[in-house]
């Protein structure tokens, strides 16, 4: 029965009506939001939004007070094992024994799940190919996150929780799970990460959920979130020139927004042709999606 309802749905994640307090904090206030298969969704929001509870929920460590949640079919508080086979954890820190080589502690993990990957697939899969043999304790922080990945994703889950994947890493190691989290979205695999820096989420997602006081303030594509109608035009003020209504001027600096920038820049940039005088630093940007969400969050 329960089976048949898992293969029928396309949904990974439906949570409808989500609410939990610790005492009298409200830390989840009736959330709904969907997950697609194979897809990948990033979970943003500031500290103490309600992400951690939200996720535990989810990976049925943590009780609901009220509200619907289903995952992959199942609801995920029951525990069940089949469930806890079909989804892959990886947490920021994994209480691995460091004294265990890469490759055992692989083969341990694997051993708990009915599908497995094959382990020098995985090893390969994480750049961790020629580091089998090393103690978990000699490899460097960014190569422990990557042994942390391996472990989650070892028994073959349907659906991946990602906590913070990159924190910490350099910019060649981020870039590096960038990929590895791409190829995991191309095997089908759906993914469900959180995330602090919004060029991860414009990279890696699918859709992005902004979560705030225990609410979903935000649920769309990172590109539909990121790119609004309106245009920022900013540049350093020259004297003589008139600016359009509603420009501020700070530390020299014109800023003005704009749904249409030629039409409003066209005078301007008529003007300071006819005075041989150049607008420096002249932009026109849309705001990113850290623009958008700093605002939506402040
Ligand atoms: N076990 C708990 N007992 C009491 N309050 C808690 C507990 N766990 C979380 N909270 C509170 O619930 C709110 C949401 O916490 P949560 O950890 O879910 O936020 P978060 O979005 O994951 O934050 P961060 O980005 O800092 O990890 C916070 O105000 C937190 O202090």
């Amino acid at each position: 029965m329960l089976r048949g309802m898992t293969l029928d749905s396309n949904d990974a994640i439906r949570v409808r009506g989500l609410r939990k307090a610790y005492g009298d904090h409200v830390a989840l206030d009736g959330v709904d939001l969907t997950v697609a298969r194979g897809e990948v969704l990033a979970l943003l929001g500031p500290n103490g939004a309600g992400k951690t509870t939200l996720v535990e929920i989810l990976e049925g460590h943590r009780k609901a007070d009220a509200g619907s949640v289903s995952v992959l079919g199942f609801d995920p508080a029951r525990r069940e094992r089949e469930f806890r086979e079909r989804i892959g954890v990886v947490l920021q820190e994994t209480g691995l024994d460091l004294e265990i080589k890469v490759r055992e502690a692989l083969v341990l993990y694997a051993a708990a799940y009915p599908k497995r990957r094959d382990i020098d697939e995985v090893l390969g899969l994480v750049g961790l190919g020629d580091r089998g043999d090393a103690k978990a304790r000699e490899l460097s922080g960014g190569q422990r996150r990557r042994l942390d990945l391996a472990l989650g994703i070892v028994g073959d889950p349907e659906l991946v929780f990602l906590d913070e994947p990159t924190t910490g890493f350099d910019p060649a190691a981020r870039r590096q799970s960038w990929e590895l989290i791409d190829s995991l979205r191309a095997l089908g695999k759906t993914i469900f990460l959180t995330t602090h820096y919004m060029d991860e989420a414009q990279h890696l997602a699918d859709r992005v959920v902004v979560l705030a006081r225990g609410n979903v303030i935000a649920d769309n594509t990172p590109d539909k979130l990121g790119r609004s109608e309106e245009s920022v035009v900013s540049f350093r003020v020259v004297p003589g020139i008139t600016l359009p209504a509603g420009a501020r001027v700070e530390r020299g600096i014109a800023t003005f927004t704009s749904v249409s920038p030629t039409r409003d820049l066209a005078p301007l940039l008529g003007w300071a042709a006819a005075h041989d005088v150049e607008l420096e630093g002249l932009t026109v940007a849309r705001p990113t999606l850290e623009d958008v969400y700093l605002e939506l969050t402040a």
